[in-house]
């Protein structure tokens, strides 16, 4: 199918119609197939339609609420973590550490296996293969991506062997799973492991290594391209791929972003925690601050910040046409639809004259079900983050265990601002350089 050029919208009623509404006139396999097919096969993030729906029943189980909440098993990486963090007032960089604690609970998560990353001390590189192997495959579906519609001229022996160590690594995970697949079926459904449950919903291995790979995809990638914002075509249908661990690792680290410059905002988040008996994804449900303080984030500094689609058939979009743009516009057949959330997310008409300005306190009066299709950090329709809850869960704990760790939180990057660092998500380009005092109690 021959790609045109891009239609950006930032309009509601059009991203209904793109998500949702004519979701059917819409895919994402002509874009993503070819790229990255190799390494992930058939599954969520490149199938469209029915084929898809059968892929997303494959992962419903497992994150279904009683298997996301392993808080105890994800606390023993969120410690490591705090110990890692520097008590005597030295500057640190907390987003590669959240990205380390993203990869490994998220291979754990998914492969039923840690890459233990935070064990490493200072050390950035994981002697791991996996990590290794998977940072080389990214760079070549990165590649592969830019170049189209010439991809198929790619050729690099090394992405090849990227692509077949990690298969290797994700089958020899599903030999495993199916050794514990002897155990009780009602054993292995208690379980909060991807891979124990897809075992136990199919029997084809090929289906289940795509399966896994296709979740663990969407956030994995960490550091492909570092252009302040995605100029080109290519540029913004990549933007589209990074939606998984890294994310997390990505809104925790806006988090603190935010509250280092915000140090009345840590004051009142850290009162509301200390009065709790005891930190539990349920009791955390109740400290509606802590949500604010994440949605706000989510708003001014959207992980994804940017999701497109092709059109599959001739269409149109509510809005847009007209000598006044309030009219359907034609969408020819391979046009890509982008919708800028950021931007979405920053409009004054929705969100009030200070809509750029990070104010947690505005969540008081918003309410998140009359945002539908104007608040759009986990996507929307068909394709809507299924790890939503679970992020939600794991970015409330990690930030209510180191808040309660240390009593404040100082600022020691010179540039106030937000320098968005386009790597396939938004993150903050220098990083979050901060000073932890510890707390006296905590
Ligand atoms: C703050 C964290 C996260 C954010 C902001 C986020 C955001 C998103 C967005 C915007 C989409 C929609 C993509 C589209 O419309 O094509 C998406 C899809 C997806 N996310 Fe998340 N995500 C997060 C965490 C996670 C986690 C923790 C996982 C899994 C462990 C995950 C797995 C996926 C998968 C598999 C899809 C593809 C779903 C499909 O196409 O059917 N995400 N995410």
């Amino acid at each position: 199918m021959a790609i045109r050029p891009v239609i950006r919208t930032t309009e509601p009623q059009n991203v209904q119609s793109v998500f949702s509404l004519d979701a059917d006139s819409f895919g994402n396999r002509p874009l993503r197939y070819f790229a990255f097919s190799p390494l992930v096969g058939d599954g969520v993030m490149t199938l469209d339609g029915a084929r898809h729906e059968r892929a997303r029943a494959l992962i419903r189980p497992t994150f279904s609420k009683t298997h996301i909440e392993n808080e105890e098993a994800y606390d023993l990486h969120v410690q490591k973590l705090i110990k890692l963090l520097p008590t005597d007032g030295s500057t640190v960089d907390l987003q590669p550490l959240f990205e380390r604690l993203d990869l490994d609970s998220s291979t754990e998560f998914i492969f039923g296996e840690s890459v233990q990353s935070l064990d490493e001390g200072d050390s950035l590189v994981s002697s791991h293969r996996f990590p290794a192997a998977f940072d080389v495959a990214q760079q070549g579906m990165g590649a592969r991506f830019r170049m189209l519609p010439f991809n198929v001229l790619h050729r690099d022996e090394k992405f090849w062997e990227a692509c077949s160590t990690i298969r290797q690594f994700v089958a020899e995970s599903v030999e495993k799973a199916v050794a514990r697949r002897q155990d009780s079926k009602e054993k292995a459904a208690k379980s909060y492991v991807l891979v124990d449950n897809v075992v136990q919903e199919t029997s084809d291995k090929s289906e289940i290594q795509d399966t896994l790979m296709n979740v663990f995809l969407p956030g994995a990638s960490l550091f492909l391209f570092q252009a302040k914002w995605a100029k080109t075509v290519s540029q913004i249908l990549f933007a589209n791929l990074s939606i998984g661990h890294d994310t997390i690792a990505i809104l925790l680290s806006n988090i603190f972003f935010h509250l280092a410059r915000n140090p009345h905002a840590w004051k009142k988040l850290r009162k509301h925690l200390l009065e709790l008996s005891e930190i539990t994804t349920s009791s955390l449900k109740r400290l509606e601050y802590l949500y604010h303080v994440i949605n706000e984030t989510l708003r001014v500094t959207p992980p994804v910040s940017n999701m497109t689609r092709i059109a599959i058939k001739d269409t149109t979009l509510p809005l847009g046409g007209g000598p006044d743009g309030y009219s359907p516009v034609f969408v020819p057949r391979g046009t890509v639809v982008a919708s800028s959330f950021y931007a979405l997310h920053h409009r004054k008409d929705i969100y009030g004259d200070d809509a750029d300005t990070w104010r947690p306190e505005r969540w008081e009066e918003l309410k998140l079900s009359t945002l539908a299709w104007k608040f759009m950090p986990f996507g929307g329709g068909a394709h809507v983050c299924p790890g939503q809850n679970l992020a939600m869960n794991r970015v409330a704990f990690t930030v209510a265990r180191i808040v309660v760790a240390f009593d404040s939180i100082e600022n020691r990057d010179p540039v106030a601002e937000f320098v968005p660092l386009y790597k396939l998500v938004t993150a903050s380009q220098n990083g979050v350089k901060v000073a932890l005092h510890k707390a006296a109690v905590s």
